[in-house]
């Protein structure tokens, strides 16, 4: 195959440094992965880690924009010329129309604009295969990529390569799709639903009024959802239903309370609105998930999509609800780069047009540009690493 060739930055001689740009442009959000290549200037000879002889060593960048902000996310690729990292067509090199890789039906809906405002085209890649590429990509080669969450508690785990499949993976975006992975390539997508991170959003910022996701996401961090949810005990009179295994404090019916009095909305704290919809939400898709591994007999269920955000509350729901409802038998795994499945199969695809392969040869986390992040009052209880994490890799020519 043919080396890629590199696309110069207004006809300096010098190749500019950001090479290879690709987005996954969703219902709620845009994700861009772009490779940064090492200028040399601060190689260190001795560091065999860092430095891969054959491969282009460099860093790859993770950056988010709400979709309904399209303009900034076309400016920001704009600002750091991070189009002229396209790739022209091998099959016609005096075609000077570039090209970048692009996935998630905003590559079919914004693909004009693309074209209008950064004269460049979208290559579009299927949203599912993408989906997978990217999660057996972090899941092989990312150290301490997937990680348990139960009870407050955070463990890494260790992927045996050998043993990877079968897995479910369930990307929580603005819907959710459920996807059993049998190895590279090889998928099927067995469920969905339409109760997902757009839901949360959605009817959260109808019911408090608030104006960012990170707003709703703090909220929740505050707010009781025993105020809203109808518990087992209340319906029992305070007393467990043993025999069906529920406890009295189990939600019997998620904002089963509402009915119950004379309040309305505005009767509620918005802290408790959006708990008891954050946990509806995230049970229903922790049981959801459960029953189709349940169906095909999988035990590992990897979360992708950026609703969990690392948020703990929402990982800890998921959790308790796969393991609840799978007596333990299937474990709820999250993924560190949750947000960005696929448009890391969106950027791995280029393999297909020249680049070789893709090494992470560690993984450090170095904030990105302030202007790669679109949150900004935001404090996560657990540190949000995808809004500040690049990685060193090497990306191989064939
Ligand atoms: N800053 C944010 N703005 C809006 N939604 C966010 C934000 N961070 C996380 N989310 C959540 O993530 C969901 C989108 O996840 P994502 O995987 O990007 O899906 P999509 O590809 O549909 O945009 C949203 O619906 C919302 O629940
Ligand atoms: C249509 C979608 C694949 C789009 O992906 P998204 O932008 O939500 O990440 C997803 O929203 C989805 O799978 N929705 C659930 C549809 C269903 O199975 O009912």
């Amino acid at each position: 195959m043919d080396r890629p060739r590199e696309i110069e930055a207004d006809g300096n001689s010098n190749p500019i440094q950001i090479s290879r740009l690709a987005l996954d442009i969703g219902g709620s959000l845009i994700k861009l992965v772009y490779f940064s290549r090492d200028s040399g200037d601060h190689e260190d000879p001795l560091n065999d880690s860092v430095r891969i002889s054959n491969g282009v060593n460099g860093r790859l960048h993770f950056a988010k924009f709400e979709t309904t902000n399209i303009n900034d996310c076309l400016q920001f690729i704009s600002a750091n010329k991070l189009f002229f990292g396209g790739f022209q067509h091998q099959e016609n090199p005096t075609n000077d129309r570039s090209f970048i890789k692009a996935t998630g039906g905003g590559a079919y809906k914004f693909s004009d604009l693309f074209k209008e405002k950064l004269g460049i085209s979208l290559e579009k890649e299927d949203e599912m295969d993408c989906l997978v590429t990217g999660a057996n990509f972090l899941l092989k080669a990312v150290n301490h990529e997937a990680f348990t969450y139960l009870n407050g508690q955070k463990e890494f785990v260790q992927i045996d390569h050998n043993d990877l499949y079968p897995y479910l993976l369930v990307n929580i975006g603005s819907g959710v799709s459920m996807i059993k992975v049998d190895g590279d390539g090889k998928f099927e997508r067995v469920s969905g639903t339409s109760v997902g991170g757009g839901t949360f959003w959605g009817l959260g910022k109808l019911l408090t009024k608030c104006q960012s996701f990170d707003e709703l996401l703090e909220l929740s961090q505050r707010g009781n959802n025993r105020v809203i949810d109808m518990l087992v005990g209340d319906i029992y009179g305070g007393m467990d239903y043993s025999k069906i295994g529920l406890s009295s404090t189990a939600i019997a019916s998620s904002f089963g309370r509402a009915i119950s009095n004379s309040n309305e909305l505005h009767d509620y704290k918005p802290e408790d609105v959006s708990r008891s919809l954050l946990r509806m939400i995230s049970n229903n898709i922790g049981q959801i998930s459960y029953l189709n591994a349940l169906r095909f007999g999988l035990k590992r269920i990897f979360f992708g999509g950026f609703f969990t955000r690392g948020h703990s509350y929402t990982m800890d729901t998921i959790s308790v609800a796969v393991h609840f409802w799978s007596k333990g038998e299937a474990k709820a795994m999250f993924l560190r780069h949750e947000g960005f499945l696929g448009a890391l199969g969106a950027f791995m695809s280029y393999e297909r047009h020249s680049l070789g392969d893709l090494m992470v040869n560690q993984s450090v986390q170095i904030p990105v540009d302030a202007s790669s992040s679109t949150d900004t009052n935001y404090n996560p209880p657990e540190r949000d690493l995808n809004e500040t994490e690049s990685m060193q890799c090497s990306v191989y020519q064939a």
